[in-house]
């Protein structure tokens, strides 16, 4: 069986923001799942959460300071290959704190290794210091606009209800239709950030580290998994219209985080199984078979924060097309370029 990619995701944010505590989270919640990690300095990482998952050679570190500034093309290729090809399910690159996120996005994206997804670039916010870093780094504003994420940390160290909706909303605000999360301890859904790796759960089984230490040991004031909300949608559709797809891929809400699925599109020449990947503002089609027995339909799921369900079911319903053997082939091309070769 072919291997399957591995998403690549970017954690950005200013010095002190939650980075770590947002990796330590995800390794201490993600049973069964493979992560593997490339830190800056592997001082405060959770190294007992990897050692207790044998994935101690998952982790790779740069001695020479900020990521972005330290490593080319080449030298991100190579350690993502290195990664990719130990049988991990997720990857995580933990930016330094003055790492610029563009360079790093660059870098991921211009990987030839074919098993690199890209997984998004989440950008940490301390809701606490925010409107001081902002003053001091006005950058800050620039990085949180380029993020397919934005995590706002720390909520519990604003002063206030009244507070906190004031960060909140000003984050909302220079976000644009990027997502934004609010969250304490950097404790996210990991769901989120990748798919729950199938057949990861043995049916019997020890007690291991991992189930011990799954509710929250990083602080202890956690009595429950306050994951960061977030809203799923699954839309079951026939034949879409690649044009009316195409608009509805380019003019996607804000808050929609991810997306993937199936899509078929049923136009002569193009009847095959199309598999659709999008974080952020990033899509991706992947042309494909199908297998024995499937129904040619289309099936998507879709992740994001503060989504109008009822809206993207709509519009996504609007983008079905009844007869879609009598569409030009031209109408294909807007979703073509999507299309990895
Ligand atoms: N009160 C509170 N403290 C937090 C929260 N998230 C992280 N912290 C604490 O903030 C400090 C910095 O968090 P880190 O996760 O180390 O931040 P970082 O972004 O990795 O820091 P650098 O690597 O120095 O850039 C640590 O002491 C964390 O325990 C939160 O939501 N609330």
């Amino acid at each position: 069986m072919a291997k399957r990619r591995v998403p690549v995701v970017i954690v950005a944010g200013f010095l002190g923001s939650g980075k770590t505590t947002l990796l330590n989270h995800l390794l201490s919640n993600t049973r069964g799942v493979r992560i593997g990690v490339v830190v800056n300095d592997f001082g405060s990482v959770n190294v007992d959460a990897l050692s207790v998952a044998g994935q101690v050679d998952s982790m790779l570190s740069l001695d020479n300071g900020c990521l972005c500034c330290a490593v080319d093309t080449a030298g991100m290729d190579a350690m993502l290959t290195k990664l990719t090809s130990a049988d991990l399910d997720l990857v995580v690159i933990e930016a330094s704190g003055l790492a610029e996120p563009r360079s790093l996005v660059r870098l991921v994206l211009a990987s030839t290794d074919p098993l690199v997804e890209y997984g998004g670039l989440i950008e940490l916010v301390d809701a606490a210091e925010f409107e001081t870093t902002r003053a001091r780094h006005p950058e800050l504003d620039e990085h949180v606009r380029l993020a397919d994420l934005v995590v706002l940390n720390k909520l519990d160290r604003v002063g206030g209800a009244d507070a906190a909706e004031r960060v909140t909303a000003l984050v909302r605000e220079l976000a644009g239709p990027t997502p934004v999360l609010p969250t304490e301890h950097g404790r996210i859904d990991p769901e989120l950030l990748f798919d729950p790796v199938r057949g990861s759960e043995p049916v019997a089984r020890q007690l291991s580290f991992d189930d011990l230490r799954e509710d929250c040991d990083t602080h202890d004031n956690c009595h429950e998994h306050a994951h960061a909300a977030y809203d799923t949608l699954t839309v079951t559709a026939g034949a879409l219209h690649p044009r009316r797809f195409a608009a509805f891929l380019e003019g996607r809400p804000g808050g929609l985080y991810r997306m993937k699925g199936t899509v078929y599109f049923g136009v002569p020449g193009h009847r095959q199984r199309f598999t659709l990947h999008t974080v952020g503002a990033y899509t991706r089609l992947v042309r494909g078979a199908w297998g024995a027995g499937d129904e040619r339909r289309t099936e998507l799921v879709l992740i994001g924060s503060g989504i109008d369900p009822h809206a993207l079911r709509a519009q996504l319903r609007a983008c079905e097309e009844p007869e879609p053997d009598a569409v030009d082939e031209q109408s294909m091309l807007p979703v073509l370029r999507y299309v990895e070769s």
